[in-house]
């Protein structure tokens, strides 16, 4: 006799029936089968729904009921034909007339008792079962509906009764033996106790009645059919890439069933455990998929857990005191007032100092927890021999579950550190002395980023997902997506980095995707798709989304855009950027984005802000890690500059061609005053001595500006390249004093003796600083090491190309850290 349950879901619809009678016709071509049938989907919820309604006497209960009584009468009309309908809907209401009238006593007496409730949420799986049967019986088949209290005996303890494991045992064989029917259907969850009470086996109770029955018949396997493909290796809600694990033990089923895996009820698998029948966990909606095979001595793999689990709504109690130690009998006292109260323990941690005690329990139990625990200790509260019992709520449990943790080294270390890695905080850990489970304690909102991150660490292939979030899609944001999309497989390949844009943004628009935005056309997809652009909602999201491998990349040159760094970076989110704003703000704003780096154990790079693509931050932090220190600087930063001194020679195109040229090429920054200015190298010697430890500020760096004043006073772009064409002779003649004397003009970034200055200088040309073409940046560091002949870098220093390669470096970097 095979014994097959299905859940509410495999039965949530006539069409769902219609497939589940295949799977039973199939399996009863070679043997008898019992069919063990949950309540419709949602039917046991809405029970309780009207019996609590009733109870507070809010009269909405009858529309409730009368949707639950329709639904029912629906299935009906649309699984049988006319001539079984009618004696089947006499039957049916019944049961639902029955349910009318308890719901109505509770309803005028405002009162309802978990034993009244028992009986209400039992009739769910009898009228499931009910019509099940007449539908086989009408389809042909040799079936006959049982009724499960004329074998299923309990203790009174309504809610969640105990089985009478013997007594059950033996009525299952006699009641059985006297069944000839091929079909055997049976409503699963509803019991009776010794008195002959209505009562139930716990929510998820029809897995443990499909059992019990398996067991008792020492059935050849119990199959539990569901609306997934197994036991997943995490919960398919949040984890997309689980998947169904072929082969597990028993010791691993419970261990995952009690940590949240629903699929099976955690009790189930004792009876069948202790006969050694075979569970299969199958999909009714993918009936030929392999599903789960639980048993004794699954075939060895490769993987070294084999599932992770998760438990959602915990609240931690902490109970610490300096005079703990001394307390007598301290855990027995704590635990038997928790067991008084009903309250379930579901993880525990002591201090070996037994200075504390920490417990995680279910969020619904706290107020009865808190009650009971202050009543037992409340003469050590008053004395203060205790800390004022801390309770942190909204907190989940994650878990790795192997029956071989024991003898693999170096698990706890990995899950730890990968979930450290991308920022999630773990309040409690709990290793189980049988060393099938290693717990933490999260805060619930990581609870998706947590088992996204275990899973592709214990699971997947070594390809690590990298979400990218950018903003910013001009010259130089345009040109990195073109990189990505060019070298991506290159990095699947050989790199195992699979980056995806997962948000992107500009000033117009924002747009989020979780598959990953294509990168061939992601500009358009954004222009196309993407909602209005608002910089805060678009953190938000980045936020909410709360996904793994998080970088942020913002390709502008706003201010607003880097006044979110500290925001993003706290979110454990990392941070790459061209922008130099953020840079080049406070010296206390720059260090404490910094801080907050190593704190959220995010990272925050900025290789571009000096030299663009130059390796020349990444160059300067290993000489400063390794203990050099700077002793001087001589530096050409500016690539616009450099290509505007290189190509202006006052006898053809006029100054203001040049820069016009010179923006043209991508060269300047999105307004070119700041390169004209001498700001942004201003900008970018502060970060290079910032890099080096020196505390400066933009203030402290004195400039010698070349432009006329009046440009400067331009009131936007346009007027400043008409007031520089103006002032032609006064270029000219900066340009012809250099030439008469044989030098070249550079503009100039110094440090030294601990000043630094920039301007315009005549170089000569026995200068390293004279040979420096097109848009080229150079920079001489004299270091401790290096004091007479200088570490130089020297290279394109603008352009988007560069730009956009030197943030694709910062990516990578990070990518690898990850
Ligand atoms: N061009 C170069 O050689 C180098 C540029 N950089 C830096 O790269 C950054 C980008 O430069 P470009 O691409 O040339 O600028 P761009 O003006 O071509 O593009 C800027 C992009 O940022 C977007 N944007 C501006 N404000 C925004 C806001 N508040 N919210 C969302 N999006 C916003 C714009 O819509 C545009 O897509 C600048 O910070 C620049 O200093 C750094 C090194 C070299
Ligand atoms: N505008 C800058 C480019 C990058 O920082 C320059 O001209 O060097």
């Amino acid at each position: 006799m095979k014994v097959l349950k299905f859940g509410g879901t495999s039965l949530g619809s006539p069409d769902n029936i219609k497939k589940v009678k295949a799977i039973v016709t199939e399996k009863s071509k070679n043997s008898r089968v019992v069919v063990v049938a949950s309540a419709f989907s949602g039917v046991t919820n809405q029970l309780q729904e009207c019996s609590h309604l009733a109870e507070k006497g809010d009269d909405q209960y009858k529309t409730e009921l009368d949707k639950l009584i329709n639904r029912h009468l629906e299935a009906v009309q649309s699984l049988l034909g006319a001539k079984s309908q009618s004696p089947l809907m006499a039957k049916v209401r019944l049961v639902l007339n029955e349910i009318e009238d308890i719901l109505k006593g509770v309803f005028l007496i405002h009162e309802l008792s978990i034993k009244t409730l028992d009986r209400i949420l039992g009739s769910g799986e009898v009228l499931s079962a009910l019509i099940i049967n007449e539908f086989f019986l009408q389809e042909g088949m040799k079936s006959n509906l049982l009724d499960p209290q004329d074998f299923i005996i309990t203790d009174s303890e309504f809610g969640k009764a105990n089985v009478d494991m013997p007594l059950t045992e033996k009525k299952i064989s006699s009641y059985f033996q006297h069944q000839e029917a091929e079909v055997l259907v049976c409503p699963g969850f509803v019991s009776k106790d010794l008195q002959g009470n209505n009562t139930t086996l716990g929510r998820g109770g029809s897995d443990y009645t499909a059992a019990l029955i398996a067991a008792a018949l020492d059935a050849p396997e119990l199959e539990i059919w569901t609306d997934v493909n197994g036991m997943m290796t995490a919960n398919p809600k949040y984890v997309k890439q689980a998947f169904a694990i072929p082969q597990i033990n028993y010791e691993e089923a419970m261990e995952l069933t009690h940590f949240g895996a629903k699929v099976l009820y955690p009790p189930s698998v004792h009876p069948v455990y202790k006969k050694g029948i075979p569970i299969y966990i199958k999909n009714t909606f993918e009936p030929e998929a392999e599903g789960t095979k639980i048993h004794k001595f699954p075939e060895a793999d490769s993987q070294s857990i084999k599932g992770i689990s998760c438990i959602e709504n915990i609240a931690l109690f902490n109970l610490s005191g300096s005079s703990m130690v001394g307390i007598p009998y301290f855990s027995h006292r704590l635990f038997e007032a928790l067991a008084q109260a009903k309250v379930s323990v579901i993880l525990i941690t002591q201090a070996s100092s037994e200075h504390s005690i920490c417990v995680a329990i279910d969020l619904e139990d706290v107020k009865r927890a808190k009650l009971a625990i202050e009543k037992a200790f409340s003469f050590e509260f008053k004395q203060e021999m205790l800390d004022p019992l801390f309770i942190e709520t909204d907190l989940a449990i994650v878990a790795l579950v192997s029956s071989q943790l024991k003898n693999q080294i170096g698990l706890s270390g990995k899950m730890f550190s990968v979930l450290g890695q991308n920022g999630i905080n773990i309040k409690a850990i709990a290793q189980g002395s049988s060393e099938k489970n290693i717990s933490a304690v999260i805060d619930k909102k990581q609870i998706k980023k947590a088992l996204n991150t275990l899973h592709e660490s214990f699971f997947l292939s070594d390809l690590k997902r990298v979400n990218l979030f950018i903003v910013g899609t001009g010259n130089v944001g345009k040109t990195l997506i073109d990189q990505l999309n060019q070298q991506s497989d290159y990095l699947k390949d050989h790199s195992q980095i699979d980056l995806r844009i997962s948000g992107i943004a500009n000033s117009r628009k924002m747009l989020f995707d979780l598959n990953g935005i294509p990168f061939e056309n992601a500009v358009n997809t954004l222009l196309e798709k993407g909602q209005k652009m608002n910089l805060e909602q678009f953190l938000e999201d980045m936020k909410d989304l709360n996904l793994r491998n998080s970088i942020f990349i913002d390709n502008t040159a706003h201010e607003v855009v880097a006044n979110t760094y500290s925001d993003v970076l706290a979110s454990s989110i990392s941070v790459v950027t061209p922008n130099k704003i953020a840079c080049t703000g406070k010296y206390d704003d720059y260090k404490n984005l910094k801080n907050l780096a190593l704190r959220y154990r995010s990272h925050f790079r900025f290789e571009t802000n000096v030299g663009a693509g130059l390796p020349v931050i990444n160059t300067l932090d290993d000489l400063i890690k390794s203990g050099d220190e700077i002793l001087g600087i001589q530096a050409v930063l500016s690539g616009s500059l450099n290509f505007i001194f290189n190509n202006y020679t006052g006898e053809g195109d006029s100054f203001a061609e040049v820069v016009k040229q010179a923006q043209e090429e991508g060269y300047t920054e999105p307004d070119p005053r700041i390169d004209l200015s001498g700001v942004d190298v201003k900008r970018k010697i502060l970060i290079l001595l910032r890099e080096s430890g020196f505390e400066m500020e933009l203030d402290d760096i004195d400039t010698i500006p070349f432009i006329p004043e009046k440009c400067m006073q331009a009131e936007n772009v346009e007027q400043f390249f008409e007031s520089i064409a103006q002032e032609e002779a006064h270029f000219k003649k900066l340009v012809e004093e250099a030439n008469a004397e044989g030098k070249k003009l550079k503009y100039v970034a110094t440090f030294e003796n601990g000043k630094a200055n920039t301007g315009l200088e005549k170089i000569a040309s026995d200068r390293p600083l004279y040979n420096l073409e097109g848009k080229d940046n150079i920079v001489l560091f004299n270091t401790k090491r290096y004091p007479e002949q200088p570490l130089v870098i020297k290279g394109a220093g603008a352009g988007a190309a560069v730009t956009a390669s030197g943030i694709f470096g910062d990516i990578i970097r990070i990518a690898n850290a990850l």
